[in-house]
């Protein structure tokens, strides 16, 4: 959350009176700041404030507690910045020419749209840039091209060299590099750095132009704990950014520090070379190509069912990834009741299915992607297959399990509850509130067998499109055994996709392996990069009475040969003759 412009101005009236007390800290000379001491959240690394010295309104005149010795800072080395200096002291304000014009740089290096940064005035030269998971890394024009005129001749690539052989690394581990001029009387107020690429790499500082009247404050996981760091032109150092830092530049002068981060051991997926005149555009946690708008589909991946195997906690735990977006409504009953009769042409429905997504915003973030998660769709196979393979042939699609006797209760359970809105309890239907687990159960089967959908304990599958057309569609308190004849449902989707369209995951598994793991391996198969959920609470879920043994061995035996061909024709384990849900 962006903190407000008081805070800021507060902030800021603040350092101009620090700037009188606190006598700069040069870092000790400690090497590279090993990667694990970014890793363990630096709470466990410096404890909490207590209430002595805890001072939320920071800066404080209190002296801070003494810092453990974990170092946030350390001084790299030494080098000779006047090369750099010369070629970027100037035009800080208006020149057209200027390295550090917008207007100059869209023409011969790339435009990069930061809308945070471009709040607060401070201007940058961007050299190379990548995404917060560090899969692209893009190198830009004004980092290995030679300038444009009046600076011809020149490469930034070639000046900055003292400096990476200073840092004893390779050009190609560096992930991101520019130079941040912050204008004079300008705060950016206390913060620290978050995302997956913080904790995998090195943040270092260089001071190009600064003077002692700007206030660089770094250090701890609160800002009690921060000191002032003594930035002298030319003194690399690192810092841990993962720490409590401020800058508040209380001089007349623009303040420039070339900022670099390079990496260990991590290798980016790619590294583009951009062209002079390209724009990208970086929100939060992505940054893409406006050549590649448009190019991820909407919607990437469809969770189809099954009810009550854990869709819902599958799409939110999807969407806590920072390029998983959630579409305008969880489940948008597209291909099922909402599926518009009439409209032929295919841009029409794409049009009108547009409207369940975010998609114009998604145009722009191609990193991103977004989903449709509606569980019926698994049920009505027939009549939602041939519409999701002209709608969005392209689609991925997630099938979540559950063993379906546990799956059948769960299901009684949520239509008989009275929690939820009168709306929601309509479309769950109230034909079973009046009666038992097992009078619906009996009372399904007579049914079933009555159309031939049963027969000698068995699901007869040539009758189950048939008998699905006498039930409301819209009404959840029908087909409670048919619901759990997974093999019978997944067939026909197994048939109009490739096998590669599809991760099936059991509910199970999510107890079996922890959530991380289910969650992990939908993340690759939706080509995200690796990403620690935050929120592992389960979705949906209710506390009830179990169900009789009796009732249990019942709905075993009615799904017993179901189960066995799914486990079989999935390649899932079967222990003796038993399959282990
Ligand atoms: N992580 C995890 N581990 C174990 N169980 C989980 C998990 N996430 C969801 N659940 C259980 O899934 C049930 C809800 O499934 P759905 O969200 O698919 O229901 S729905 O079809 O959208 O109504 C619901 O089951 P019941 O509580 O038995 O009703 C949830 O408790």
């Amino acid at each position: 959350m962006a903190t407000p412009p008081e805070e800021i101005e507060r902030q800021h009236a603040a350092a101009t009176e620090l700037l009188k007390t606190l006598t700069p800290f040069v870092p000790p000379s400690n090497g590279a700041i090993p990667l694990n001491f970014k890793t363990a959240p630096l709470t466990s690394l410096y404890p909490p404030p207590t209430d002595e010295n805890s001072n939320s309104n920071l800066p404080s005149n209190l002296p801070p507690p003494p810092l453990p010795p974990i170092p946030c800072l350390s001084t790299m080395a030494e080098v000779d910045i006047s090369p750099i200096k010369d070629l970027i002291s100037h035009g800080h304000n208006s020149e057209s020419k200027s390295l550090w014009s917008p207007e100059f740089a869209k023409k011969h290096n790339v435009e990069i749209m930061r809308p945070s940064h471009d709040a607060w005035g401070i201007k940058k030269i961007m050299l190379v840039f990548c995404d917060d998971f560090l899969q692209r890394v893009y190198t830009l024009p004004f980092y290995d091209k030679p300038l444009p005129a009046p600076y011809t001749g020149k490469t930034f690539k070639k000046v900055l060299e003292p400096i990476i052989t200073a840092l004893g690394i390779k050009p190609s581990k560096v992930v991101r590099m520019l130079f941040a001029s912050l204008p004079p009387g300008v705060t950016i107020p206390v913060h620290h750095d978050t995302g997956e690429w913080v904790n995998k790499s090195h943040r270092i500082h260089v001071p190009i132009i600064t003077n002692p009247e700007v206030l660089f404050l770094c250090g701890g996981s609160h800002p009690t704990h921060m000191k002032r760091v003594s930035a002298t032109e030319g003194r690399i150092f690192e810092m841990n950014n993962q720490s409590k830092h401020a800058v508040s530049n209380c001089s007349g002068l623009h303040r420039v520090h070339l900022i670099l981060d390079y990496v260990e051991s991590h290798t980016p997926k790619r590294i583009i070379p951009l062209n002079p005149g390209e724009t990208i555009l970086q929100t939060r946690r992505s940054i893409d190509l406006k050549s590649d708008y448009d190019k991820t589909p909407c919607p990437k991946y469809l969770i189809i069912g099954a009810q009550k195997a854990g869709t819902t906690s599958m799409y939110e735990y999807i969407c806590q990834h920072p390029w998983g977006v959630k579409g305008r409504r969880r489940e948008t009953h597209f291909f099922d009741w909402r599926w518009v009769e009439g409209f032929k042409s295919v841009v029409k429905l794409r049009e009108v299915y547009m409207k369940y997504f975010y998609y114009e915003d998604l145009k722009s973030h191609p990193s991103c992607l977004t989903g449709d998660s509606t569980p019926s769709y698994l049920l009505h196979s027939d009549i939602v297959i041939p519409r999701v393979k002209q709608v969005c042939p392209w689609v991925k699609i997630i099938v979540m399990l559950r063993n379906p006797v546990d799956r059948a209760l769960s299901h009684y359970r949520m239509v008989t509850s009275e929690d939820g809105t009168e709306a929601q309890k309509m479309v769950r239907g109230r034909n079973w509130v009046e009666k038992s687990f097992e009078q619906v159960i009996e009372e399904e089967i007579e049914e079933m067998e009555s159309v031939g959908l049963f027969k000698e304990g068995k699901f007869v599958y040539e009758k189950y499109e048939e008998y699905l057309r006498t039930r409301p569609m819209n009404t959840g308190s029908h087909s409670l055994l048919v619901r759990g004849c997974y093999w019978l449902q997944l067939q026909p989707w197994l048939a109009e996709f490739k096998k590669s369209d599809f991760l099936i995951e059991r509910m199970e598994d999510m107890k079996r392996d922890g959530i991380q793991s289910t969650v992990s391996r939908a993340f690759e198969f939706l080509e995200l990069p690796e990403y620690k959920i935050f929120d592992e609470g389960k979705k949906n879920s209710r506390s009830y009475d179990g169900m009789s043994e009796a009732t249990r061995e019942r709905l075993e035996k009615i799904y017993e040969e179901e189960d066995r061909k799914l486990f079989e024709g999935l390649g899932w384990d079967i222990v003796g003759d038993k399959v282990a849900w």
